[in-house]
């Protein structure tokens, strides 16, 4: 169930040394995984670059055949996946079962999108020309996936990628490196010929300065924190590589007194504790109209309150652990200063370590002010903290005042409220009345330092080509 070998060119292979990943549900080691290093990241590019003349010359029809039994082993081995990843990323069972249905259907789409990659013929000034516009793989692309989304962030970038006749190599977070395996090994299976696809697992600095470093890989997309998406922007720089960074969020939650109070109040709770509050487009702040913010906030409290918290694999368990020590502190920290400033705690407001694991009460704190940590920073744990707001203008002002511009919610019955509202955010993704707008047709990325470029729909796949004018002289 745990392979713990990393896939270079078609082998799977081992190395001396290795790290251990754990069950943030309990603590304790699953299984071991190669620390790869500099060598490995570079014999993974000689891997993906020699498959790459093989692949790219390939048709589009023979590309999106092998995607498409790659989606069908992937969907027998749904039960399998969803498993590993809840033993390695805490998610609850059935939640990783979305996941990994949400992760397909990048398979699938691509399979399909790689098809009708278009060119243009365009009109010239001359007579004697003719201008040809086609469109071809960017060449290696390397893949950096986090943690949160072990199997989706995984597709989203290497279904396209592949789609468009791209060779990956691919570095999963060490904390959930088996779903990755598991995803490249169904690969295999699928007939994916070797070298398109290479697997790495290590120390996550090495791998990618070497992946950075090397002027064969032609693409770097990575989703993670701002932080180190930075990092690897300026490292980009070296030999120009393309890039596409998806980074961290902290949506606003604006709630208006025309919204249908309880379709709000469930749409808050599926934004902001889907996956634990650790997802980059979770509800971060909640913005409500003064008039309805009471009876809105009870709503919530009751409703959280009624969610479990435990170990993924327990059937009924509604809310996992988070990944790590780190993760809890940072949500605890938040909770502590929300009520130092004045935040009046309406449900949860505790870790749970009886639980044995990293876990923490889904929490509601009402009289949120923007002064407070979890006003400002992203939360990425199971912390809704509300505030009001008496004039649309202000919450859109307060929703915008944020270096964060990834995605944003809006709950209201009132059509042009609606509009003007979703047209004012400063952020790549407005869900209108919509907790959970992430889909393979649709482009999914963020303003400002929430990133560049776009995965998803046909956007996805423009990230992984270059644009060739041809000029032909007649
Ligand atoms: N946009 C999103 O979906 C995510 C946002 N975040 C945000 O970041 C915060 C911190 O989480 P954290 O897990 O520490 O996020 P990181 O950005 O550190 O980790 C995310 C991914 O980046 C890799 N990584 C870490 N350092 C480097 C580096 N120097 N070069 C290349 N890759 C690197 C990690 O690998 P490894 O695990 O092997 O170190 C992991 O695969 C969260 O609280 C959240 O706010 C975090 C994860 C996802
Ligand atoms: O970066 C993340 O948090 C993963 C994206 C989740 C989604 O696709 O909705």
């Amino acid at each position: 169930m745990f392979r713990d070998q990393i896939y270079i060119g078609g082998q799977w292979i081992r190395t001396d040394k290795s790290i251990e990943v754990y069950n943030p549900a309990d603590g304790k080691v699953i299984g071991t995984v190669p620390k790869a290093g500099r060598i490995e990241a570079e014999q993974a590019v000689d891997a993906a670059a020699e498959a790459f003349g093989h692949w790219s010359g390939l048709t589009a029809q023979e590309r999106g055949d092998l995607l498409r039994r790659w989606f069908e082993r992937i969907s027998e081995h749904t039960d399998e996946l969803a498993r590993i990843m809840t033993m390695e990323q805490g998610k609850p069972l059935k939640e990783a079962a979305g996941e990994i249905a949400y992760a397909n259907s990048f398979v699938s789409w691509y399979a399909e999108e790689g098809k009708r990659i278009y060119g243009e013929t365009i009109p010239a000034s001359s007579n004697k020309k003719r201008i040809i516009v086609t469109k071809q793989p960017v060449g290696v692309v390397a893949a950096i996936t986090p943690w949160n989304f072990p199997a989706s962030m995984i597709t989203r970038k290497v279904a396209p990628a592949l789609a468009a006749g791209c060779t990956v190599v691919i570095k999963p977070s060490s904390e959930t490196p088996f779903t990755a395996i598991k995803l490249v090994e169904l690969a295999e299976q699928a007939g994916i010929p070797a070298g398109v696809i290479n697997l790495v697992t290590g120390p996550s600095g090495e791998i990618a300065e070497a992946w950075q470093q090397d002027g064969r890989v032609r693409k770097l997309s990575f989703t993670g924190s701002t932080e180190v998406g930075k990092k690897l922007m300026a490292g980009a720089a070296a030999n120009v590589k393309k890039i596409s960074l998806e980074l961290g969020g902290h949506a606003p939650f604006i709630v208006t007194a025309h919204a249908d109070l309880e379709q709000a109040a469930s749409g808050l709770i599926a934004s902001k504790f889907r996956n634990g509050g650790q997802t980059c487009v979770c509800a971060n702040r909640i913005y409500v109209e003064e008039r309805v913010a009471e009876e809105f906030a009870e709503c919530v409290a009751r409703l959280a309150s009624e969610l479990k918290v435990g170990n993924g694999l327990q059937e009924g368990t509604d809310i996992g652990p988070l990944i790590n020590e780190d993760a809890v502190d940072k949500v605890v920290k938040q909770i502590q200063d929300a009520k130092a400033k004045g935040g009046i705690v309406l449900t949860g407001g505790k870790k749970l370590p009886e639980l044995g694991g990293r876990f923490v009460e889904p929490t509601v704190i009402m009289n949120a002010t923007d002064d407070m940590a979890c006003m400002q920073e992203e939360t990425f744990g199971p912390l809704a903290p509300i505030t009001t707001f008496t004039a649309i203008e202000e919450a859109i002002k307060r929703a915008n005042n944020s270096p964060y511009g990834l995605a944003a919610y809006v709950f209201t019955q009132h059509l042009g409220e609606a509009v003007r509202i979703a047209e004012a955010l400063d952020y790549g993704i407005v869900g209108v009345n919509d907790p959970v707008p992430s889909t393979a047709q649709a482009p999914f990325g963020g303003f400002k330092e929430s990133g560049l470029g776009r995965e998803g729909g046909h956007y996805g796949i423009d990230e992984f080509l270059e644009v060739k004018y041809i000029s032909l002289g007649l």
